[in-house]
């Protein structure tokens, strides 16, 4: 019998902290989502003269790229049918060029990818399932199907990192620390060099840690590597920065408070974060020092707002009479009796005083941040009932929004029928604290 494994990454949500987490000094807070990506892997023995891997992303009209991986090639997978995919590559890439396997036994690696439905929208979608799991199956490549920005690429990076590791190291365990940090190690030198060296990193390691307060490393800890083409040295060095290297990176497991919940809306469109990121680097560079005041007024704002989510979460164990008049007021109490609450007013304040300073960057910057619509589809949701706060994660744009309400608001119900929220379709998921896991994989067989 073949021997498979399974592992699962989830897709996240960065509250606060968008672009300042570019610079290692600032903090963000990331909520890790309840949709997730999943990686099945299975090895067999090769029929041919080759170590090939071969991914499968049947959800996507069959996807599936192949490549035969070589020792004398310095593992640089080379594609059987042209067909590329460069996160993937840079997995198996990197992955066994950390692990140096004796290929004298030629292996034939297969990783099945799924992913949960609310990565990408749904339209024209029919549902597969098992009694375990159900996945959206679509009749367009991966790269034709509209993505709501939960960070697909990321948790892939992830999911095929683990699988690949488990590969060449069958004791992998993802509950122990240390096993994971090898695979955020190596899943975000992957990432960075498969989206062009450009992200902060706070999507790889939420799919690695879950939910996060996350400060990120210095981007030349990767950018430093040599070329890949340096074969020896590229794994020497590689080695080096995975087991040895202080990666001087914060990564603090966090929850949203006890009895709120995240809750996101796809507006259908998405927006492409590295030309976002190419423009605000440009306004602050040509805006010195007015943009890095700006920027440490943001931080001051981003650093209350994480601040006084720990205060509610204390809060609710502390004082849970209090607590539950705040989540009342919340439901339905209206505008004068939520501000009468400090804590949240608080919240609400940083959150406008972000918006704020994010227009300013917009209008100044020509990066659509938060653009007009969005301004008024956010505004529209600060008056429903159970609402604390309502944000543009990440980068901004047209991605998916993101509302932090009571477990009790019915956001759908609310909003059906009202013009204002047409543009919306409301994602059903929610925020799940874990990180990477390891999966049954049995549980992926048999989708109908
Ligand atoms: N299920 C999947 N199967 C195979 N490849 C995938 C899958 N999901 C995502 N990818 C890869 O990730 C790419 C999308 O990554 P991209 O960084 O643009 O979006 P994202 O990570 O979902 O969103 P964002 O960066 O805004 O958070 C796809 O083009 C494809 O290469
Ligand atoms: C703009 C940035 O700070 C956040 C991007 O977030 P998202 O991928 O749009 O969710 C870039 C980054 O941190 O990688």
């Amino acid at each position: 019998m073949v021997e498979s494994r399974a592992f699962s990454a989830p897709g996240k949500a960065l509250l606060v902290g968008g672009y300042l987490v570019l610079d290692p000094k600032y903090k963000s807070y990331v909520v890790a989502l309840s949709a997730r990506m999943h990686g099945v892997v299975s090895k067999h023995e090769s029929e041919d003269n080759h170590t090939r891997v071969t991914v499968t992303s049947s959800q996507f009209n069959n996807d599936s790229w192949s490549y035969i991986v070589e020792e004398n090639n310095a593992f640089f997978p080379n594609s059987v049918d042209g067909k590329r995919n460069p996160f993937i590559e840079m997995a198996i890439f990197n992955v066994f060029t950390y692990f140096k396997p004796d290929l004298s036994n030629k292996l034939d690696i297969q990783i099945e990818i799924f992913s949960d439905s609310g990565y990408h929208s749904q339209a024209g979608s029919v549902l597969k399932r098992n009694s375990f799991k159900e996945f959206s199956y679509h009749s367009h490549s991966i790269t034709e199907v509209p993505k709501t920005g939960l960070g697909s690429s990321a948790g892939l990076a992830t999911v095929v990192t683990a699988a690949l590791v488990s590969v060449f190291n069958p004791n992998l365990d993802v509950n122990r620390d240390q096993d994971l940090t090898l695979i955020h190690n190596l899943a975000q030198v992957a990432h960075c060099q498969a989206q062009g060296k450009v992200g902060s990193g706070f999507d790889v390691a939420a799919a690695t840690f879950g939910s996060i307060m996350y400060q990120r490393f210095d981007p030349r800890l990767i950018t430093d590597l040599p070329e890949h083409s340096a074969g020896q040295i590229y794994g020497q060095q590689l080695r080096s920065l995975v087991n040895q290297v202080d990666w001087k990176v914060t990564i603090e497991r966090v929850r949203l408070p006890d009895q709120l919940r995240l809750v996101m809306g796809d507006v259908n469109s998405g927006s492409e974060t590295t030309k976002l990121v190419a423009k605000v680097i440009s306004w602050y560079n040509a805006n010195l020092p007015r943009s890095l005041d700006v920027y440490e007024e943001l931080n001051c704002l981003n650093e209350e707002f994480i601040k006084t989510l720990g205060v509610l979460n204390s809060l609710a164990a502390k004082d849970p009479n209090r607590y539950a008049q705040m989540m009342e007021a919340l439901n339905g109490g209206g505008y004068k009796r939520i501000m009468a609450f400090s804590e949240l007013a608080k919240l609400r304040n940083c959150i406008n005083c972000i918006r704020e300073n994010f227009r300013l960057i917009t209008k100044e910057s020509g990066a659509d941040i938060e653009p007009s619509v969005q301004t008024e589809l956010l505004d529209a949701c600060m008056w429903l009932d159970g609402v604390l706060t309502a944000v543009l994660p990440g980068a901004g744009g047209y991605d998916a929004i993101s509302l932090i309400t009571t477990k009790d608001a019915d956001i759908r119900s609310q909003t059906e029928g009202n013009s204002a929220f047409d543009a919306v379709t409301w994602l059903d998921l929610s925020q799940a604290d874990i990180g990477l896991v390891e999966e049954n994989p049995i549980h992926y067989q048999d989708l109908k």
